[in-house]
């Protein structure tokens, strides 16, 4: 490098004084080669945040091409893995060492996973974000994921009043007979006259974020996923035959939703799991009722933890 090449970093201080929180990097654009609990490595086209403190009050800025290199080597070398994500915060740190004592990174990025049809034996991929977040402060290390998963959302109090109508509608048609043939009743209620009313359901989007265990060494992206679309039920399906949609449509039938009985049913599952330190989740209804989303939001609940 020219020794004449002004290095306004090094050699100039702050015009106003003061140490800042973080200082970094947005949306840096990098092809990754992740390791998840369960699946084979391989690459993901992740968008990248990274950050460290300033903590001198005089430095005119920290080194962002010092951040890059270590996450382009991260790219181009290596695995990111629980590993060397705390390899990467250390790093962030070592190369900063007058400037900071805190680092923070962020690797969002979508995640395939091959999903099988309810019934059909098909298969097909899903996408879902996810995000993987590494705190270092002041040496304590905190690991998150963060994964979304749609689903359906069908409304329990559109479908008891669907019932209603379908009972009324009942009436109508059999209310002169002293007895009702069977069959009479089996054709009407396969007619759109017999099931005159139909609940209403929303693509409805669960929003995950768990603080990993220390014992953790992988990412259980595959696992957390899992457990989400188990407690809700009604995932959204990628390869779909009629038994598929016929199978959805019993699932939605059998898992009504509020929004606040969605948030339950996973905070219910992720209380029991011993994995996760901490979590924070928001459930998402976007309503077909409304033009607005129902919403529901809530944490472990532990003191110094997640804020809802
Ligand atoms: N600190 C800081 N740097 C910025 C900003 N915007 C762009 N940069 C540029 O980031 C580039 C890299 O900065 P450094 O890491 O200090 O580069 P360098 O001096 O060649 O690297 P070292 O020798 O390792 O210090 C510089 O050209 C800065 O101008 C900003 O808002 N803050």
């Amino acid at each position: 490098m020219p020794t004449s090449m002004p290095d306004i970093a090094n050699h100039t201080t702050a015009q106003t004084e003061g140490a800042l929180d973080w200082v970094g990097m947005s949306k840096i654009e990098m092809p990754i080669m992740l390791a998840s609990k369960g699946e084979n490595d391989r690459m993901v086209s992740t968008h990248i945040d990274a950050f460290v403190n300033l903590k001198d009050p005089q430095a005119k800025g920290i080194h962002m091409s010092r951040l890059y290199l270590i996450l382009d080597e991260l790219s181009t070398s290596n695995t990111l893995s629980y590993q060397t994500l705390v390899s990467v915060l250390d790093s962030f740190v070592s190369s900063h060492d007058d400037l900071s004592d805190q680092a923070k990174v962020e690797f969002n990025f979508e995640y395939h996973l091959r999903r099988k049809s309810l019934i059909s034996g098909k298969e097909g991929w899903k996408a879902y974000p996810v995000k993987l977040t590494g705190l270092l402060n002041q040496g304590k290390l905190t690991i998150e994921l963060s994964v979304e998963v749609r689903y359906s959302s069908t409304c329990p109090c559109s479908a008891a009043l669907s019932r209603q109508l379908i009972q009324q509608a009942f009436q109508q048609k059999f209310s002169g007979s002293e007895q009702v043939a069977l069959n009479d009743v089996h054709e009407w209620l396969g007619t759109s006259e017999g099931i005159v009313a139909t609940p209403h359901s929303q693509r409805s989007i669960a929003e995950v974020k768990v603080k990993l265990n220390n014992s953790l060494n992988e990412f259980p992206i595959t696992e957390l996923v899992n457990l989400l679309e188990d407690a809700l039920q009604t995932p959204v399906q990628a390869a779909v035959k009629r038994e598929d949609e016929q199978e959805f449509a019993r699932l939605n039938g059998q898992n009504l939703m509020f929004c606040e009985d969605a948030a339950r049913r996973v905070q219910h599952c992720l209380n029991q799991n011993e994995q996760y330190d901490d979590f924070w989740l928001r459930i998402n209804h976007l309503e077909s009722l409304h033009a607005h989303d129902a919403v529901s939001i809530t944490t472990k609940g532990i003191s110094g933890g997640y804020q809802p």
